[in-house]
């Protein structure tokens, strides 16, 4: 019993520890490109270019759908946001910018964690 308790018990602490990580990428200055899914009807080209789109809002609505397996699968869809972003944007345009910047900060965010 003793086991079962101790396994869900690291499926929750890892799941409080993803929504704050998620809180404080949503804080960020430079999140504004990030919060909301792209709009590809406004954004030409982008259905096509980016093949698994993802933003802030959607890893929420995963979270709360209980859809991260663990932490890692979570850092793979933060981290698919950058790289979607680098692939998009010019590393010197405003957006390509707030993406290696919000990049920097995520990975700092969880050197700290450790
Ligand atoms: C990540 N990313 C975002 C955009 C974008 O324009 N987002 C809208 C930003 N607006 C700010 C206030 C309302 C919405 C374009 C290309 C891209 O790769």
């Amino acid at each position: 019993c003793y086991k079962i308790a101790q396994i869900s018990k690291d499926d929750n602490s890892q799941l409080a520890v993803c929504r704050v990580l998620l809180a404080e990428l949503e804080a960020h200055k430079d999140a504004w490109p990030f919060l909301t899914p792209v709009n590809h009807k406004v954004i030409l080209g982008y259905r096509k270019v980016i093949k698994r789109p993802m933003d802030f809002s959607t890893i929420k609505r995963k979270l709360n759908n209980n859809l991260y397996f663990n932490l890692d699968t979570f850092i793979a869809d933060v981290n698919l946001v950058f790289d979607n972003c680098e692939k998009f944007n010019e590393d010197d345009s405003d957006i390509g910018q707030a993406g290696h910047n919000m990049r920097k900060f995520f990975h700092e965010l969880l050197h700290l964690k450790k």
